[in-house]
């Protein structure tokens, strides 16, 4: 496996400028989480505009939680035009076996060559339409039990499959990896999953995507793992958070990333 500490590096010299299209309960979160990696994040939605930045912008993503007519034109539009200036576009699917609606968005989005997909093991397995438990934007499955889900996934669509969780999971369907970083206090925040798939992006850019992305998945299990020894509960855990993001070094993350082969 590559040296994860090489990819934040990357990340921060370029300080990429990561358009995206997320949703209303994420978005100070991320764009907050992004700075503090090292990335410059813009949150533009309106279908005037967000094909024409998606190809100014160096990564696009784009996240379905609160999702309508009009955001889904704006999210294809980006999609289409990201791919057509060979950049970098990841997809959140939140919650997207909830409703009929999501599910056909989450098609339609999947249909449109996403370099990766990072959800948690529910949103994984109800895209790649397995069987799951889940019902709302919080997993109720193992990764373990998307592992086979994200496989097919990757070699359908062709992106790199992230399925997080305690232990995460990326694929692009022929290698795989697990991630071991983490905190048991990050699914107790809200939007940190919507804010990891943003540095995802970050670290895509100008970089081989799965490799990328196993280093961004632990950059951000090591930040939380610094900010749980510290915090007294979810409230400090997000100011904690952003701190350590920011305060991580190359070097730290070469040394303490717990990344083994699957
Ligand atoms: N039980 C856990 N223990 C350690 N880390 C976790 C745990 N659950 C989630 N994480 C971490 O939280 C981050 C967000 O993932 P997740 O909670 O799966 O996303 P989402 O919010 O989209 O459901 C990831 O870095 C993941 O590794
Ligand atoms: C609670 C909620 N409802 C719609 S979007 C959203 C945020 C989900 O964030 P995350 O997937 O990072 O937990
Ligand atoms: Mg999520």
């Amino acid at each position: 496996m590559e040296d994860p500490g090489k990819f934040l590096a990357v990340m921060r010299q370029t300080a990429p400028l990561v358009h995206n299209i997320t949703n209303y309960v994420a978005m100070n979160v991320m764009a907050n989480v992004l700075l503090a990696a090292g990335a410059s994040p813009a949150m533009i939605h309106a279908r005037e505009e967000a094909a024409e930045f998606a190809g100014l912008a160096q990564a696009l993503t784009v996240n379905i939680g609160t999702l309508s007519p009009p955001w889904v034109q704006a999210m294809e539009e980006a999609a289409a035009a990201a791919v057509a200036a060979g950049r970098p576009w990841v997809l959140d699917p939140v919650a997207v076996g909830a409703t009929g609606y999501r599910r056909e968005v989450g098609a339609r989005l999947v249909a449109r060559a996403p370099t990766v997909i990072r959800g948690n093991a529910s949103e994984i397995l109800a895209l790649a339409g397995a069987q799951t438990a889940g019902k709302g934007a919080d997993a109720t499955d193992a990764v373990a039990m998307a592992h086979a889900a994200a496989r097919d996934l990757a070699r359908r669509s062709g992106a790199v499959v992230a399925v997080t969780g305690a232990v995460d999971f990326v694929t692009d369907g022929r290698q795989s990896a697990e991630v071991a970083n983490g905190h048991a206090m990050m699914p107790r925040v809200t939007a940190l999953g919507c804010a990891l798939t943003g540095v995802v992006g970050a670290f895509c850019v100008g970089q081989e995507p799965f490799a990328a992305t196993v280093a961004a998945l632990a950059f951000y299990g090591l930040a939380g793992e610094e900010a749980g020894a510290v915090a007294a509960g979810p409230g400090s855990f997000q100011v904690a958070f952003l701190d350590a993001l920011a305060a991580l070094t190359a070097e730290a993350l070469t040394s303490r990333a717990r990344i083994v082969c699957a």
